[in-house]
């Protein structure tokens, strides 16, 4: 049994207070509507009411400035706040005046009896802040900086709406992770996440992939396929790396933004859709703005929220947290309980990171991998960060130092690697570990070198293409990641 409880309502509109009194009468609640502010207000200052649902504009004063007044009044009185002013203000002040919860208009009435019940059998405390915390906890995301703490907030905030979120920074700074988390946290999380990568995709499919086609809509296409947006209904849509969409794809995007619907390629009818979508950049769009490679509309209808991650020579304090998240990841793995030495971890907290949180994790792969001591020294890192040094030069310019060969710079990486065990032999299996080091980064470079294509990376590596499927699963290569 759902408990019942004293409602008052508060909006302007006369068709929504109507909707509501029916709605929540018919679920055996006792409903008391008003169209002003002052009238609540007086309510609430009489201690009548077990809940409130309020507009935030109405005629006489906005409720978010009357909230703090309730709040003082009537600690323990749920607000529960509707806005048709979707914006990431109005999400931010329900936050902040401590609303139980934030509805934006328009809304299901399902899901609001459900607040409503909710609200009334749960002890006392705003939901907002409670829920915030609580997914804070179970975030995927580590670090504890002021600047993570930033991202943390805002992302608490997002959780409850479904507003367009854009993510800029660094390769490798969490775009795709931090997405994920807004979306498995957010209330779509029972709907499915969908990313997409638009440099991983040859420009003249992107249209075909994100909005589907249909049967004969170009030469190849033999039947009907659907796109991303098609299966991400109901749920997240990932746009990463948007600043390499082309321009009629961006077009295409534009109309969905503004419509809510689209049409396939090759068809007519226009489909509803209904997905939250989050995209992610590390160029700078307004560059390409000006250059006119991106369209300076779709920025704006984009970038409602822009969620900017530093990158990881920024947060350096973050370091030792992840050091020790990436062995933790490494030990369910199978690899061996390590940590890193203070001395490291100074050079570490120094080093600036090209390849931010990504390089990170590598090289603690690597370490947990390849070294057997429990305690990583300095010496070893010193070593370790030089040679990551020149394997993080974007773009696949990669240089092999002083032109040596493959054969040869393995040979003093080995000779490197030997030594760091002062006389002792390294751990049995070595021949495997070598051969899985030089593996990966040579699945990866294919991989890279034919944006993602693996047929033809299977070629280039004059291999079969369900061998190379079965590689890039064992060595843990990110398809779309490697695409760059
Ligand atoms: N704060 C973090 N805590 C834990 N792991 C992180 C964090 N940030 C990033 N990572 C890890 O670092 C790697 C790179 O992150 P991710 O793929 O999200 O970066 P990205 O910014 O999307 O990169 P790109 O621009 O290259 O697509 C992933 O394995 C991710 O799990």
């Amino acid at each position: 049994m759902s408990v019942k409880g004293n409602i008052l309502v508060a909006d302007d509109d006369a068709a929504i207070r109507t909707v509501l009194n029916q709605a929540l009468s018919r679920a055996g609640h006792v409903v008391r509507v008003t169209s002003s502010a002052s009238t609540l207000w007086r309510w609430v200052a009489a201690g009548e009411g077990d809940l409130v649902i309020t507009d935030v504009v109405m005629p006489d004063e906005n409720a978010f400035d009357m909230l703090p007044r309730i709040k003082k009044a009537r600690p323990d009185l749920p607000v529960v706040v509707m806005s048709a002013q979707n914006t990431f203000m109005t999400a931010i002040r329900a936050s902040e005046t401590g609303a139980y919860e934030y509805l934006p208009k328009p809304f299901d009435l399902t899901e609001l009896l459900g607040i409503v019940s909710r609200a009334l059998a749960e002890p006392r405390r705003p939901k907002i802040e409670q829920r915030a915390e609580e997914q804070l906890e179970a975030m995927p995301l580590v670090g504890r900086s002021a600047a993570m703490q930033d991202i943390y907030r805002m992302l608490a905030r997002m959780m409850q709406t479904d507003l367009t979120v854009m993510i800029s920074g660094e390769s490798g700074t969490g775009k795709e992770l931090v997405a994920r988390a807004l979306h498995e946290y957010g209330r779509r999380r029972g709907g499915p996440f969908v990313a997409i990568n638009m440099a991983a995709i040859p420009r003249d499919l992107i249209e075909s992939e994100l909005f589907g086609h249909e049967k004969g809509a170009f030469t190849g296409a033999q039947n009907r396929s659907s796109g991303r947006f098609e299966q991400a209904e109901g749920g997240t849509l990932f746009l990463d790396e948007i600043g390499d969409m082309p321009m009629e794809a961006q077009t295409r995007l534009l109309r969905v933004l503004q419509q809510g619907e689209y049409t396939t390629v090759g068809g007519r009818t226009p489909i509803r859709t209904d997905v939250r979508i989050v995209a992610a950049t590390n160029k700078d769009l307004r560059a390409a703005i000006n250059q006119g490679l991106f369209r300076e509309d779709l920025f704006y209808r984009l970038n409602v929220v822009p969620l900017r991650l530093p990158g990881l020579r920024e947060r350096a304090e973050d370091i030792p947290d992840l050091v020790r998240h990436f062995f933790k990841q490494g030990e369910k793995e199978g690899l061996e309980a390590k940590r890193i030495s203070v001395a490291g971890l100074e050079l570490m907290k120094r080093y600036p990171w090209p390849g931010n949180v990504r390089e990170l994790e590598n090289l603690v792969r690597r370490l947990a991998a390849l070294y057997p001591q429990d305690e990583i020294s300095a010496e070893v890192i010193e070593a370790e960060l030089k040679t990551g040094e020149t394997a993080v030069v974007p773009d696949g310019d990669a240089l092999i130092p002083d032109n040596l060969s493959i054969g040869q710079a393995v040979e003093h990486y080995l000779q490197r690697y030997f030594a760091s065990f002062a006389g002792e032999l390294p751990p049995a299996g070595l021949y495997d570990r070598i051969l899985a080091e030089v593996e990966y980064p040579l699945v990866l470079a294919s991989m890279t070198a034919t944006r993602g294509n693996q047929i033809k990376a299977a070629e280039l590596l004059g291999l079969n293409r369900n061998t190379l499927r079965k590689k890039i699963r064992e060595l843990g290569v990110n398809v779309y990641k490697s695409a760059r």
